[in-house]
């Protein structure tokens, strides 16, 4: 049965900022785009690649990969909280398959996973609840990370798994592209946000909400030019955008988590979802990429991308 891919970014703040209307009515047009291509495609399984933002994955034990056997919603910014549907059977398929590859990964029977890796599946079927969906972190915000040729191969033996599958799959890649929304990192937290980073479960609702009016504060204040954070960079995300419509995905292994930083800001690197997603699909055959959405966002503090893929 045949494959598909859909990488997008996202952002939690959709609903909580205002970009102005032409830019939201492009977006809502891309998501409707994104939309129609899937319901055309009517996957029977969905293989999401997602980061975390230190809602699910803590550096009590960080790993590069996971696997959710059975995953459940952490409902930051009013993302999807409660059971995801997840095909356990499948995922255990996927994971022993994997390891057989010589590609290491975790797995989680309670996988967490916050709004970065639910956001495309709420836009595309409002639920998590319906669709059979394996979530598969990524790290993408805490260091050390892998080599990106790693997650290149990782994605590869997900897509070889799938590449004779009776069932037709779609792949989500959810993130990116150059940003650097207010999440600490490890290496100049303060005291109390090392403690948050390696042990921040379960927030009171008032930590989370301080949380949440930070990041919203911060994006406001981005979008008037006053914020305190790096801007986006639309060289750096169109160049990625070429790397994945030339189907050449060992294009993707030059990208260096050091410049990465310097260049598209510290969540960057969410693009590991993408680079997951298009290797996976290019295990399965050769792809064209059949839709590009792209708009520089600071309200969303992204570089907001959406594209479409199928086998040729
Ligand atoms: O986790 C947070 O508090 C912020 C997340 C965020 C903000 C903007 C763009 C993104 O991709 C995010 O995940
Ligand atoms: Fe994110």
């Amino acid at each position: 049965m045949p494959q598909a891919l859909l990488c997008m970014s996202h952002s939690p703040l959709l609903e909580h900022t205002n970009p102005p209307a032409e830019v939201k009515a492009a977006v809502e047009e891309a998501f409707e785009k994104a939309r129609a291509f899937v319901k055309d495609f009517d996957p029977d399984l969905i293989i999401n690649f997602g980061p975390d933002h230190y809602n699910g994955f803590f550096y009590d034990l960080m790993p590069p990969f996971c696997i959710g056997y059975e995953a459940l919603g952490t409902g930051d910014y009013d993302s999807w909280e409660g059971p995801i549907n997840v095909p356990t059977s499948i995922s255990q398929d996927l994971a022993e398959y994997i390891i057989s590859q010589d590609i290491d990964t975790a797995i989680s029977r309670k996988m967490e996973v916050d709004h970065g890796a639910v956001q495309p599946m709420e836009i595309m079927y409002g639920n998590l609840s319906d669709k059979p969906m394996i979530p598969i972190f990524v790290n993408s915000v805490a260091r050390p990370f892998v080599k990106v040729s790693r997650v290149r191969k990782f994605g590869q033996a997900v897509g070889e798994f799938f590449k004779n599958s009776d069932k037709k799959v779609l792949f989500i890649g959810s993130g990116g592209l150059s940003h650097d929304p207010p999440v600490p990192q490890i290496a100049t937290a303060t005291e109390e946000q090392r403690a948050f980073l390696t042990n921040g479960r379960k927030p009171t609702p008032e930590a989370r909400a301080a949380r949440q009016q930070r990041t919203i504060d911060t994006a406001i204040a981005f979008a008037k030019g006053e914020a305190d954070i790096m801007d986006l960079n639309p060289e750096w995300d169109q160049a990625f955008l070429e790397i994945c419509k030339s189907g050449d995905v060992t294009g993707f292994d030059a990208l260096n988590a050091d410049e990465m930083d310097a260049a598209a800001g510290h969540s960057s690197h969410e693009v590991r979802t993408w680079v997951a997603a298009y290797s996976a699909l290019k295990a399965c055959g050769d792809y064209e990429v059949t839709y590009e959405f792209y708009k520089p966002i600071k309200e969303y503090i992204a570089g907001f991308g959406v594209t479409t893929a199928v086998i040729k």
